[in-house]
């Protein structure tokens, strides 16, 4: 009898329409999912698993939240897609600027990679230079310019190259390690004239979940207005989920309270959250920036779906949900799960460390410190995540499917959730350790 992968992979290359869903980091065979509500998800087989994928961000709220559900019956029953602009659009742009002040304007776009790909076209339209500098084990998503040493499924899959990128456009790009901030200097001290953009995750994600080390951002916003480089902050991943406005918040806040003033970036990138689910992702930024896009500028970006009027209904009901006291429990379910996880781990002797950053944390087995390189993350113990993946999706808990991913909790995580997984961590650690 041929399984379900079988006959997904006689069609779809993989088995997988991105692949991140596939689980080549841990082997074995996915079973497809048939729905989901709260924190849970449900299987083809009726089996049901505490969701720590949250679609990898976007369920902030939880799967299926009632609010945002019958937002989206009512603006389906409107019509699906009007390509001209609409009320909704303009409300939510206004929603995410009312939240992260130095998105001045927004296009709306459908997915984070548009998003940071028009930022990469707009610094470069707008400084008239080419080079743009990324770290190492970041991802951006999937634009040739920004597919170098990216993170996330190229990081899993161990080829954080993709092939297909020409060797000019990869030229462009100068790959830095995260956290170097000698590496950085000496990067524009040396091309400083020819750098366009600097482009990081507001608090790297797709290494796993790594904290910025102190003043790093800064340095980088501090190197690019010197320079009239153009600061891309990413926050696709960490936008509205992180914190209330993102990782810059956090920072922000952070600033704001030693009488410091705070950095700024010239562009941001949203996506995930903003959607709710549904494909909208955004560029914000500087106006000044941001009015070089057609078709004020001579910088093009455009998009049939763009703004689509039944996925801006997703996210603004999302958005308009996501209140201080969302945070906060998102904020306690996290604690509660990474001190919880990393605790099991200490008492059963099975070396880890916890990366955080927010609302965002994933664990690395194998490493005494949490890492702040690829280098670094690249060393964890990927075999016993395997494991681990395996032992909990067991035990009913769905894991991402790769060592190089961050855990995602919503507001639906309550007391029954967190001690689910951990007691199936207890499980797990217990017989990583009587049999190691
Ligand atoms: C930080 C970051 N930027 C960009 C992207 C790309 O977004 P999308 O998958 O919507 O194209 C992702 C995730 O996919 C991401 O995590
Ligand atoms: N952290 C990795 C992603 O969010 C990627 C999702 C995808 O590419 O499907």
């Amino acid at each position: 009898m041929t399984t379900f992968a079988q006959r997904a992979a006689a069609i779809l290359p993989g088995g997988v329409n991105s692949p991140v869903r596939a689980w080549n980091g841990v082997g074995g065979e996915p079973v497809p999912i048939a729905s989901a509500r709260g924190a849970w998800v449900t299987d083809a087989n009726g089996r049901e698993y505490v969701d720590m994928v949250g679609s990898w961000g976007p369920a902030i709220l939880g799967h299926a939240h009632p609010t945002v559900v019958q937002a989206v019956q009512e603006a389906a029953a409107r019509g699906l897609s009007f390509g001209a602009t609409t009320v909704r659009e303009v409300e939510l742009a206004e929603e995410i600027r009312a939240r992260y002040a130095p998105a001045e304007r927004v296009r709306l776009v459908s997915t984070g990679t548009e998003a940071t790909m028009t930022a990469i076209r707009l610094a470069r339209g707008a400084t008239g230079r080419d080079v743009i500098v990324k770290f190492a084990g970041l991802y951006h998503g999937h634009s040739d310019s920004l597919l170098v040493a990216a993170g996330s499924g190229l990081a899993t899959a161990g080829v954080p190259d993709s092939a297909g990128v020409t060797r000019g456009t990869a030229a462009d790009t100068i790959v830095l390690p995260y956290g170097d901030e000698n590496a950085l200097t000496d990067a524009f001290a040396e091309h400083g004239p020819r750098i366009a953009a600097v482009i990081t995750e507001a608090a790297p994600a797709n290494m796993g979940t790594v904290t910025p080390p102190l003043g790093f951002n800064r340095l980088i916003a501090t190197l690019c207005r010197n320079e009239g480089a153009v600061f891309v902050v990413d926050e696709v991943l960490t936008g509205f989920r992180a914190g209330p406005a993102g990782y810059w918040g956090i920072e922000r806040d952070a600033d704001l309270a030693t009488g410091v003033d705070p950095w700024q970036p010239d562009l941001v990138t949203f996506g995930k959250v903003i959607g709710g689910g549904m494909p909208v992702a955004a560029l914000g930024g500087r106006a000044d920036l941001m009015e070089q896009l057609a078709p004020l500028g001579p910088v093009y970006q455009a998009g049939t779906l763009s703004g689509n009027p039944v996925a801006v209904a997703a996210g603004l009901a999302t958005m308009r949900l996501l209140t201080d006291d969302v945070y906060a429990g998102l904020s306690r379910t996290a604690d509660a799960l990474a001190t919880g996880v990393s605790d099991i781990l200490t008492e059963a002797g099975v070396r880890h460390a916890v990366g955080r950053a927010g609302t965002l944390f994933s664990v690395f087995l194998g490493l005494a410190q949490a890492p702040v390189t690829f280098e670094q993350a690249a060393a964890q113990d990927t075999a016993a995540f395997g494991r681990l993946f395996h032992a909990l999706h067991e035990s009913g808990v769905h894991l991402p499917p790769s060592a190089f991913e961050t855990w995602f909790v919503s507001h639906q995580h309550g007391h029954v959730e967190i001690e689910h997984v951990l007691d199936a961590v207890r499980a797990w650690a217990n017989s990583e350790t009587a049999h190691p």
